[in-house]
C-alpha cells in the first residue's frame, strides 16, 4: 500500500481488528465442519455426504479468497483544489474515447447523450478531444454525432456558465425546473426546446434507418456511406466533426469547442476484429495521430459524466509528485442510473464496490473495469514502468502543427485499418489484450505486472453513469460473459499466481481471484440446491444430530457468514431487502451463468466453441420496463437458464411439502436441517413461484419451462423416494 502523496491521501477503513477476530473464528468454524464431514462419511448416502464436503471445501477455500477483498480496505482522497492552484493552465490534454457497437441495441440518441457528457467536462475545451469508436458503422450514429456537434455549441456554455448536472442533457432536462421569468429559465427552456428537436430527428432517423437526403449534403462525412458500409464489411471511416485547434470552431459564446472525432475502423470477414479490445486498440492509434494527449478517459458509450469535475480528481493520482509518475490507471466503480427501488437484479454491487475493491486496493492492485476510467497513454501502450514518467502539459495544437482535417483524416484511417496490426504487438504486449471475452481485466492485471500501480477511487459523488441490464436474461447473459471471460483469464497464463508472482502482492493475487474463480462456485451451490432436498426425501441424513456441538459449529460458520454479509452491505449503504434480493441473484448467478461458463470453457479447452462478446442490450420494450419498475423479475423465455432456475426452485418446494407433511405428522427422522435449508431456498426463489403459478403478464414463466421443470423436479424426487422404499424394505 502507498502512502500520502501531496495531492491525495490514502486512508484506512476502520474497523479491521473486528472483521480480522471475526475471520478467525469463521475459519476455525470452516476447518471443524470439514473435518466432521471427512471423520464421519456414512455408508448409505455416501455419495451425497461426499458432495456435500465438496462443496462444503470449495465454499469454504473461496471464502477465504474473498477476504483478502476485507482484510486491508483502503480509501482514496483527492485534492483537486491543490492541484488547481498548483497546473493552473498547465494542465495536460486529455482524449476521452466512447465506445459503440450497435445502433440497435445502444441507441445513437443515447450514444451522443454520453458524447456530449464529456464534451462538457469543467477542464479547458481546447485540451479536450473526444472519440466516438462506433463498430456498428452506422451511418445513423455518425448523423447523431454530426447532430450533437452541432447541438454542443448551445450545451456547452449553457451547461458550463449554469454549472448544471448531470452534463447529460437527457438526464439533465428529464428533472424539471420552475420556470420563471429569469434568464436562466429562458435560456433553459431555449435549450431544453434544441435538445428535443435533435432528439426528435435522431430517433425519427433511427427509426427510419435512413438520413434525409438534404441532410446528407451538410457534411462530407457521409459520402462514406456512398460505397457499400455494412456492420462486418467496409473500409475505415474517420471523420473530424469538430476541430477544436481551429479559431474558427467555437460555441454560440465565442468560446473554443472540445476536438470530436467519429471513428469506426475496418471491418473484413475472415479478419478477427477482437470486439471492444480492438476497438479500444484502434482508438489509442487514432487519437495519438490527432492529439495524442497523455491521459486518456475510457467510457461505454451509455456511460455518462455524472460529475463534471472528475478529471481534476483523477489527474491528482497522476501529477501527484511521490506517486503520481507510477500510476498507470484510475478506475471508477460502475454505478448505474436505473435502479429501481431494492434492485431486484441486484446491480448496484455495494459490498463490491465499497469493500472489496478498495480492499484490493489496499493490497495495490485495481480492477480495470472497461469503463470510468482514466489511463495514462504509456503504461496502454506497452512500456514497462521505470522511474520518470512525468506527464507532459502540451497542448494538442502542438501536436497537430499545421495539417489539415483532410490530412490528419487520411493519416488516421491507415491506423484504423484491419492489416494494420498484423505482425505487430498489438492485442498481446500493446494497447488491449486480445482473445478474452473480458479484455478490461486481462489488460489491467498485464498492465500492473509491468511495473505500474493503479488507484481505485470511489467518491460519494457518482462520477459515471451507465445503464443495468433490466431482465434476467441480459443480466445473466452478461454475467455469463464476464465469468467465463474471468475463469479464462485464471486458466491461462494471466493467472494472477503466474503472471503476477513477485509483481503483485499476494493479497492482490487472490482478490483477482474473488472474481476469477466465478464459475468454480456454480458446482458447491448446485449440491446444495439439489443434494439435502433430495436426501430429505429419501430420508438419509446429510447433518449432524440437531443436539451436538458438530452442528452448532456447522449452524455457527452459517450464521456468521450471512450475518457478516448483511451487515457490511448495510453498513456500505444498502437496504436490508437490497441486500436479500442481492443473495437471491447470487444464487441464480452461480446455478445459471457461472454454470454455464464453465461448461463453455471445458467445450473452448477441448476445441469445440469460441468465446464470443454479446452485446450487453441497452433498451428494453415498454411493458417489459414497467414490470421492471414494479420491481418484477423478468423470466419470459424457456431458455436453459430459467429451467434451472425453475427445476431448482420446485424441486425444494416439493421437498419442503413432504418434509412438513412428515414433521406435522410427528414421524420422528424429520430431518430438521435439511428442512431448514429447503425452507432457505423456498423463500428466495418466492418470486419464481410467483411467475410460474400466479403471473401471467409476458415476464412470467413461460409454460413450457414450467412443464420441464416440474417433470425434471419431481422424476428426482420420485427416484429418491423410491430408494427410500428399498431401503426400508
Ligand atoms: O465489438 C464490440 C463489442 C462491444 N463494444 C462496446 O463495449 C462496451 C461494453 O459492452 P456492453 O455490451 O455494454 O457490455 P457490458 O457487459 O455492460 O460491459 C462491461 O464488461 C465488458 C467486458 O466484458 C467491458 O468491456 C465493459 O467496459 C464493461 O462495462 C459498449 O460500449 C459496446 O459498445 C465495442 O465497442 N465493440
Ligand atoms: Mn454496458
Amino acid at each position: 500500500m502507498r502512502g500520502d502523496g501531496d495531492l491525495f491521501e490514502t486512508r484506512a477503513a476502520r474497523g479491521r481488528a473486528v472483521h480480522r477476530g471475526l475471520c478467525i473464528t469463521i475459519l476455525a468454524g470452516i476447518v471443524c465442519v470439514c473435518v466432521y464431514r471427512l471423520g464421519h462419511i456414512p455408508q448409505v448416502g455416501r455419495y451425497s455426504w461426499i458432495a456435500m464436503l465438496c462443496a462444503e471445501a470449495v465454499l469454504g477455500l473461496y471464502w477465504i479468497i474473498s477476504q483478502s477483498g476485507r482484510w486491508a480496505v483502503v480509501y482514496r482522497f483527492p485534492f483537486k483544489d491543490k492541484l488547481s492552484s498548483r497546473y493552473g493552465e498547465k494542465l495536460p490534454p486529455v482524449d476521452v474515447f466512447v465506445c459503440t457497437a450497435d445502433p440497435v441495441l445502444e441507441p445513437p440518441s443515447l450514444v451522443v447523450n454520453t458524447v456530449l457528457s464529456v464534451m462538457s467536462y469543467n477542464y479547458p475545451s481546447h485540451k479536450l478531444s473526444v472519440y466516438l469508436s462506433d463498430d456498428g458503422g452506422s451511418q445513423l450514429t455518425f448523423y447523431a454525432l454530426f447532430e450533437a456537434s452541432r447541438f454542443s455549441k448551445y450545451w456547452i456554455p449553457f451547461s458550463k456558465k449554469h454549472n448544471v448536472e448531470p452534463r447529460s442533457p437527457a438526464i439533465y432536462f428529464s428533472r424539471t425546473i420552475a420556470v420563471d421569468d429569469s434568464s436562466f429559465a429562458r435560456e433553459w427552456t431555449h435549450v431544453k426546446l434544441l435538445y428535443e428537436e435533435m432528439r426528435g430527428r435522431i430517433d425519427s432517423a433511427a427509426a427510419k434507418g435512413s438520413v434525409l437526403e438534404h441532410v446528407r449534403d451538410q457534411h462530407k462525412g457521409f459520402s462514406e456511406w456512398n460505397s457499400k458500409v455494412e456492420k462486418q464489411d467496409h473500409h475505415s471511416i474517420v471523420q473530424i466533426l469538430i476541430d477544436g485547434w481551429n479559431p474558427e470552431a467555437t460555441d454560440v459564446e465565442g468560446n473554443s469547442l472540445p476536438t470530436l472525432v467519429y471513428l469506426s475502423r475496418e471491418k473484413r470477414p475472415g479478419w478477427p476484429h477482437n470486439f471492444k479490445a480492438g476497438s479500444m486498440n484502434a482508438l489509442i492509434r487514432v487519437s495519438s495521430e490527432i492529439s495524442k494527449a497523455p491521459i486518456i478517459l475510457n467510457v461505454d458509450c451509455d456511460m455518462y459524466a455524472n460529475d463534471p469535475d472528475a478529471i481534476k480528481d483523477a489527474l491528482c493520482f497522476f501529477l501527484d509528485e511521490k506517486h503520481g509518475s507510477q500510476t498507470c490507471y484510475v478506475q471508477y466503480p460502475q454505478q448505474y442510473n436505473n435502479i429501481v427501488k431494492n434492485d431486484i437484479y441486484g446491480n448496484q454491487n455495494f459490498a463490491t464496490n465499497n469493500i472489496e475493491l478498495s480492499g484490493l486496493d489496499g493490497f495495490g492492485v485495481a480492477l480495470y473495469v472497461g469503463t470510468g476510467c482514466f489511463h495514462r497513454r504509456e503504461s496502454l501502450s506497452g512500456k514497462k514502468f521505470s522511474a520518470n514518467h512525468s506527464i507532459e502539459s502540451g497542448d494538442v495544437v502542438d501536436n497537430i502543427k499545421d495539417r489539415s482535417v483532410v490530412e490528419l483524416e487520411e493519416a488516421a484511417k491507415v491506423l484504423a485499418n484491419c492489416s494494420y496490426e498484423k505482425g505487430t504487438l498489438w492485442g498481446k504486449e500493446m494497447g488491449l489484450v486480445y482473445g478474452c471475452p473480458v479484455e478490461d481485466i486481462v489488460t489491467g492485471l498485464s498492465i500492473q505486472c509491468r511495473g505500474w500501480k493503479p488507484v481505485y477511487y470511489n467518491p460519494s459523488k457518482h462520477a459515471f453513469k451507465g445503464v443495468a441490464p433490466t431482465t434476467l436474461d441480459v443480466s445473466l447473459i452478461q454475467f455469463t460473459r464476464w465469468s467465463e471471460g474471468m475463469f479464462q483469464i485464471f486458466l491461462s497464463k494471466y493467472c494472477p499466481f503466474i503472471l503476477g508472482r513477485g509483481k503483485i502482492s499476494f493479497g492482490g493475487q487472490m482478490g483477482y481471484c474473488i472474481y476469477l474463480l466465478w464459475p468454480v462456485l456454480s458446482l458447491p451451490t448446485l449440491v446444495y440446491g439439489v443434494i439435502p432436498a433430495l436426501a430429505l426425501v429419501r430420508g438419509v441424513p446429510l447433518f449432524p444430530k440437531v443436539s451436538s456441538l458438530w452442528m452448532a459449529t456447522l449452524a455457527y460458520v452459517f450464521t456468521a457468514k450471512t450475518a457478516y454479509s448483511l451487515a457490511e452491505d448495510v453498513a456500505v449503504g444498502d437496504t436490508v431487502k437490497g441486500w436479500w434480493y442481492v443473495q437471491r441473484m447470487v444464487v441464480i448467478r452461480r446455478m445459471t451463468a457461472y454454470l454455464l461458463a464453465l461448461i463453455e470453457t471445458v467445450m473452448r479447452m477441448l476445441g469445440l466453441s469460441q468465446s464470443a462478446f454479446v452485446l450487453t442490450a441497452k433498451v428494453v420494450d415498454d411493458e417489459a420496463e414497467k414490470r421492471y419498475k414494479k420491481g418484477l423479475i423478468e423470466f419470459g423465455s424457456s431458455s436453459i437458464m430459467m429451467i434451472i432456475i425453475a427445476t431448482v426452485a420446485l424441486l425444494n418446494l416439493l421437498a419442503l411439502g413432504w418434509g412438513a407433511v412428515k414433521a406435522l405428522c410427528g414421524a420422528t427422522e424429520v430431518l430438521w436441517p435439511q428442512l431448514a435449508i429447503c425452507g432457505v431456498w423456498v423463500l428466495l426463489n418466492l418470486p419464481v413461484y410467483d411467475a410460474i403459478f400466479f403471473r401471467s403478464d409476458k415476464g412470467s414463466m413461460p409454460l413450457p419451462a414450467t412443464l420441464k421443470s416440474l417433470i425434471m423436479a419431481s422424476t428426482a424426487l420420485l427416484i429418491s423416494f423410491t430408494k427410500r422404499v428399498v431401503i426400508e424394505l
